[in-house]
């Protein structure tokens, strides 16, 4: 029998400090998030990060934690759970990083009687921060506990038609009856190395104004390229105006440049320019969390009104709204039929 492992990223236990502090470790010890050898990953993370950002991280954490427990996790509960009712086949949730792990995840479809498993990373871009770290794991996983089952993997679905679709009339439904002036879209950020070290091709990207636009093998694992390209489909579905919308990357750690613009400075700069409403979506992300939340609809909105601006909407993400549930739902029973 077939089944499905849809994976997110994950959350903390609880917003205490202690927990947070758990969940950043793993997260951050990564090698696929802070990619530098592992002496320099402990002194960073283990000797600086997780002894100077878990106070302040798990005060954001309190500020949009939810009664039933993480949004992110919560949210993504709400759509596997859908997503059960539209498909015939076991479809289990895990998160790469936190305590509803792969390998739990992977025994509860085996115990269902599971060969072989679609695994379903819930990101539109691929990264070598969440969707590649998964693939990775995941197949560790498969080798180590489950040779019996097969493994089969879902790609970025970034340029899919059905999804700018679905994405855009999300869009349109959340900014009806909205005067806006200006639309940003902000994507979470990477450090640029993570960019250039998954180029293929060894000398496409740049990152400069015009490799992202250029056709390329090199784009099958260019976030850059997979971001910028939802910002032009979306656009060009809804007929944007020119200048009427843009492109940014968020929630930057550390002093390595990531890519920009960045979103702090192009709120800031929008709102000084004279922009009075603004609307901003955030791609990247499938499930409402803590950079969505916070970062951008509570930091990102006190920003905007600090410089002038006035009317700032926050588009949520895609979460378990019901077009979105019906596309990965159709998505999924192609591939088991
Ligand atoms: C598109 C998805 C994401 C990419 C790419 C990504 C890269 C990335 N993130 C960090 C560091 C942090 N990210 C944090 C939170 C966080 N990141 C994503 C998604 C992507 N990250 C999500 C969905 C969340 C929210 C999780 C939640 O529980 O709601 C955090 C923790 C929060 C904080 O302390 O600010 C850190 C740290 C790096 C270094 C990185 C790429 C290299
Ligand atoms: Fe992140
Ligand atoms: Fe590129």
């Amino acid at each position: 029998m077939k089944g499905i492992l849809l994976v997110n990223l994950g959350s903390p236990d609880s917003p205490e400090p202690k927990d947070v502090k758990k969940y950043l470790g793993e997260f951050l010890m990564d090698e696929r998030v802070i990619d530098v050898p592992l002496w320099a990953r402990n002194l960073l993370v283990k000797g600086i990060i997780l002894n100077t950002r878990p106070k302040a991280s798990a005060a954001a954490y309190k500020k949009i934690w939810w009664e039933e427990g993480s949004p992110l996790i919560v949210i993504s509960k709400r759509l596997q759970e859908k997503i059960q009712k539209q498909v015939e086949t076991p479809v289990a949730l895990a998160m790469r990083y936190g305590s509803m792990t792969i390998k739990k995840s992977m025994q509860e479809l085996v115990d269902k009687g599971v060969s072989e498993i679609l695994l379903f990373p819930l990101y539109p871009q691929f990264a070598m921060a969440t969707t590649e770290t998964i693939l990775v794991l995941a197949e560790e996983i498969q080798k180590q506990y489950f040779p019996q089952v097969k493994l089969d993997s879902v790609k970025a679905f970034y340029n899919k038609p059905d999804y700018i679709k679905v994405l855009s009339n999300s869009i349109k439904k959340h900014l009806e009856g909205k005067d806006y002036d200006h639309l940003l879209f902000s994507y979470h950020g990477v450090p640029e190395r993570h960019i250039k070290k998954r180029d293929i091709t060894k000398s496409h990207c740049k990152i400069d104004g015009s490799c992202c636009i250029t056709p390329s093998k090199a784009h099958e694992f260019c976030y850059r390229h997979q971001c910028l390209e939802v910002t032009r489909l979306v656009a060009k579905h809804l007929q944007l105006e020119d200048n009427s919308y843009s492109s940014s990357f968020q929630s930057r750690l550390g002093f390595d440049p990531w890519l920009q613009p960045y979103t702090d400075r192009t709120i800031e700069r929008l709102g000084k320019e004279g922009i009075k409403n603004m609307a901003i979506v955030t791609p990247a992300f499938v499930s409402d969390c803590l950079e969505t939340l916070e970062e951008i609809a509570m930091e990102g909105q006190e920003i905007f009104h600090e410089v002038g601006g006035k009317d700032f909407t926050t588009i949520p993400c895609l979460n378990d709204d019901e077009e979105f549930v019906d596309l990965l739902s159709n998505w999924i029973n192609n591939w088991i039929n």
